[in-house]
């Protein structure tokens, strides 16, 4: 294994802390050990409105899930929004709602959160990614098929509206590539891809056997300015934006030409928050394709030397270049516009607009 996938692994690692699964038997809540604000502890329960849903979000520190619990508290109202994970929350997280420790795989404890806290729908965001789980298959197992068996149960034992995500780690060298349709042959060589497979084809099992209102969208790669992502093949494409505000040079690990489809968080969330609230008889699927953009490593380095021209970048190549490109490069996501009007808004000079925009205050460039 090459050192910087090393790296990506080691901080993934760091990220998900030393108490990290260990499965408890207990039932006890509580928030990793930081302390709780009072003022967040004992919110009356008059100000949860039972008129709308109450919605638990599982691995919410993640790069997902901390703007995704801003979207839906400012959709739904802050009580409404319970954060969850297995990690410390930082303040500024214990301070904008509901927080709570809910490892993936403690069902008691699952069982325990979605009674006391009358949770509606469910959006299940703990996982290992691709390269991370390649390095430690046995824990990607788990955390992956065994949390989303206990999702799947939950859901139809409390009637939850249930979203999982997907990806395109879900198709394979076998899959056609540009493009991708939503039903396709699907053959995956990770543990993460096969891990998604099963989570998509058992979503659909309980709906049709149980009634389970289970959505999945498979999305790209995710790129996010103030969210770091946690160990996937696609990470590349937000290391960059950094590198060419910090040190000014960029060592990328996938080939120049190695083309994916990735999208822009804010459209990730839009997509996923207007297709829970699509009316189920839209659906023809359960799982959907969602695109935005797809572009290769020089295409990106291109943009953003508009922006930062003397970013000089790198190839070395590592075994997360084998997994891209088994990889959709370009996905077909005609089903989502046709059945719930799914639009994307950024494009890829849009996206090195806003990264720059965000990030230049941040490291103090003008
Ligand atoms: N980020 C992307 O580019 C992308 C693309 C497609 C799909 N997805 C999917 O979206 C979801 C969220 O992705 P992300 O990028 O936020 O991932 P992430 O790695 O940033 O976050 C995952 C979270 O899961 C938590 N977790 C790990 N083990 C757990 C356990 N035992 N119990 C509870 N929580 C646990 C971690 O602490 C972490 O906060 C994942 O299912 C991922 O497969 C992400
Ligand atoms: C594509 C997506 O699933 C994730 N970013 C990964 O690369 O693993």
């Amino acid at each position: 294994m090459l050192a910087s996938l090393r790296r990506t692994v080691q901080t993934a690692v760091e990220k998900l802390g030393a108490r990290s699964y260990v499965v408890s038997t207990g039932s006890m809540k509580f928030n990793g050990g930081a302390a709780e604000p009072e003022s967040d502890r004992d919110e009356p329960v008059s100000e949860i409105n039972p008129d709308v849903p109450r919605i638990l979000i599982t691995g919410s520190l993640g790069q997902l899930g901390t703007g995704l619990a801003k979207v839906l508290r400012g959709k739904y109202g802050k009580q409404q929004i319970i954060m969850s994970d297995i990690m410390k929350a930082p303040r500024h997280i214990l301070e904008s709602g509901p927080y709570l420790y809910a490892d993936i795989l403690d069902f008691k404890n699952l069982q325990e959160i979605i009674v006391n806290e009358r949770v509606d729908w469910l959006i299940h965001f703990s996982a290992l990614l691709s390269a991370v789980g390649e390095v430690n298959i046995p824990l990607a197992m788990r955390v992956n098929i065994e949390g989303l068996h206990n999702v799947l149960e939950l859901s139809k034992q409390y009637q939850l509206k249930l979203f999982v995500p997907s990806t395109i780690g879900a198709f394979g060298p076998d899959s056609p590539r540009n493009p991708t349709p939503d039903l396709t042959i699907q053959r995956p060589r990770t543990i993460y891809g096969v891990s998604k497979v099963h989570a998509e084809l058992m979503g659909e099992y309980y709906n049709h056997r149980f009634g389970v209102d289970f959505r999945s969208l498979r999305f790209p790669g995710i790129i996010s300015a103030d969210t770091n992502p946690g160990g996937g093949t696609t990470d590349y494409a937000v290391q960059i934006f950094h590198d060419a505000l910090t040190t000014g040079k960029h060592e990328c690990y996938l080939k120049p030409d190695c083309r994916l489809p990735m999208m822009y968080i804010d459209d990730c969330l839009r997509a996923l928050s207007e297709y829970m609230e699509s009316p189920q008889e839209l659906l023809r699927y359960r799982t959907y394709n969602v695109h935005a953009m797809s572009f290769s490593p020089e295409e990106l380095v291109e943009e953003v030397r508009k922006h930062v021209p003397h970013l000089e970048v790198t190839y070395k190549p590592d075994g997360r270049q084998n997994i891209a490109e088994a990889w959709p490069q370009v996905f077909d996501d005609s089903g989502a516009r046709r059945d719930w009007n799914w639009e994307h808004r950024y494009n890829l000079s849009h996206l090195c607009e806003i990264m720059f925009n965000y990030l230049k205050p941040k490291y103090g460039v003008k």
